[in-house]
């Protein structure tokens, strides 16, 4: 390739040569009048796969091509890449697995596609509609993310491209070596639920899942060095109810469940929703099941329980609030209770007939309601959170002003 800088109107222009698979002659050629900074060139490497010859050269309309030659490696990979676009959709997976392996994984089409002009990026674009094994593969796209990982939607995948599981296998098995490396610690794959297919493929390469939603499931592959650092998906389930207390009276808010085997008086509660607050699950739960109206006041218990009976394997974090009500006439929910009525705390504390933390609750909850809630409330405080442009609520035991404004 020449050096010098070119004239004003100098040609810019590529030709490429070589055999196809079935040894019939091609040929690519490009040109544009204005020049381009080229890539910085590497030591020489031969190309035995196939004959070549290849100009980019600045030298004038027309200069005549050099003779086969070696090239340099990035011209290497490109000729390769244009031999699989010029190829028939048909006969891309006959490619030698030598060249399919020289798949770029998606992050390596940019560069290639910097260095060629307008009218070979058009050539490697159509190679990738079109379903050769060039770049990002059927549309894929993946990302870098902060702590060194690869993530890859396979929602993004084209729809010709869902069923191709063959070809799917030889891209992330391309892909992930590269990805290693280049020094990548992992891989995550989002999988939708229609394309479970790959998964299976993905599987057969090291990867397990992670995680999985209702429309999709989430594999992973660890590449960097020792055991998996990545962290493990959700370990609890959490549970929230309303420990509802008529100050006016001292009558508390408590339900019988219908389906379980063990009956005892309870605290009205239930699962806490996706992106929930506590209080708002307690307040939610507790009209959900008896009519009642309430505010969330405090937290008052937090109750931890491993392999917990209906928690799918998972821990269970049960946690009980003490609510103000806002309305006092019952209407349960006959589905999930057998009986809910408005008891005297005094009573609720000593009877045999409840749970044992609806007993202990209790217990706390007359203290409070006796000496002061401040003396049993956790009470819940809101903050922005670092980074993310969102809000926590921070929930701990109130601090005298003295501390709180400490600096
Ligand atoms: N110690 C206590 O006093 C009690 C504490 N809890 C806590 O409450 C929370 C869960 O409360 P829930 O009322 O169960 O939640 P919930 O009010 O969200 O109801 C869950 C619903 O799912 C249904 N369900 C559960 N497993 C099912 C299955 N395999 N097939 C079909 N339906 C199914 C149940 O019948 C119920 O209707 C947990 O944190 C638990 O630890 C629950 C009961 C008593």
């Amino acid at each position: 390739m020449p050096g010098g800088q070119p004239g004003p109107r100098a040609v810019h222009r590529a030709d490429l040569t070589w055999a196809s698979a079935k040894g019939r002659r091609c040929r690519f050629t490009c040109s544009r009048s204005r020049p381009r900074a080229l890539p910085r060139r590497r030591a020489p490497r031969s190309v035995p796969a196939c004959t070549a010859s290849a100009t980019a050269n600045n030298a004038g309309p027309l200069s005549a091509p050099p003779a086969s030659r070696e090239l340099q490696p990035g011209t290497d990979r490109l000729l390769l890449l244009l031999r699989a676009a010029m190829l028939p959709a048909g006969q891309r997976s006959a490619l030698p697995e030598a060249e399919a392996d020289t798949d770029p994984a998606p992050g390596a089409a940019a560069p290639l596609c910097a260095m060629a002009g307008p009218a070979l990026r058009r050539v490697l674009r159509g190679a990738r509609g079109r379903g050769s094994v060039v770049g990002g593969w059927g549309g894929l796209r993946p990302r870098l993310d902060k702590y060194g990982g690869v993530s890859v939607e396979l929602a993004e995948l084209r729809r010709p491209r869902r069923r191709e599981r063959a070809a799917f296998g030889r891209w992330l098995r391309a892909s992930v070596t590269q990805w290693q490396q280049e020094g990548r610690v992992a891989v995550w794959l989002h999988v939708p639920i229609f394309q479970s297919g790959l998964a299976a493929v993905a599987a057969s390469q090291g990867f397990a899942f992670h995680h999985a939603e209702s429309g999709s499931a989430t594999l992973t592959r660890w590449l960097g060095e020792g055991p998996s650092r990545l962290p493990a998906f959700a370990s609890h389930q959490v549970g929230v109810a309303g420990a509802v207390l008529d100050e006016n009276n001292g009558k508390v808010l408590v339900v019988q469940d219908r389906n379980k085997t063990v009956s005892g008086w309870k605290f009205p509660g239930g699962l806490s929703n996706p992106g929930e607050d506590i209080g708002d699950t307690a307040v939610r739960e507790v009209f959900e099941e008896t009519g009642i109206k309430s505010e969330f006041k405090s937290i008052l218990s937090i109750r931890q329980q491993h392999k917990h009976p209906g928690a799918f394997g998972k821990s269970d974090m049960y946690v009980i609030c003490r609510l103000q009500p806002s309305s006092f006439t019952i209407n349960f929910c006959q589905q999930e209770c057998l009986r809910c009525e408005w008891m005297d705390l005094d009573e609720l504390a000593r009877t045999k007939h409840a749970t044992p933390i609806t007993s202990n609750v209790a217990k706390l909850l007359l203290y409070g309601y006796r000496e002061g809630f401040d003396k049993i409330d956790i009470t819940m405080r809101e903050f922005p959170a670092v980074y993310t442009g969102l809000f926590y609520k921070l929930y701990h035991r109130e601090l005298p002003e003295s501390y709180r404004n400490i600096t």
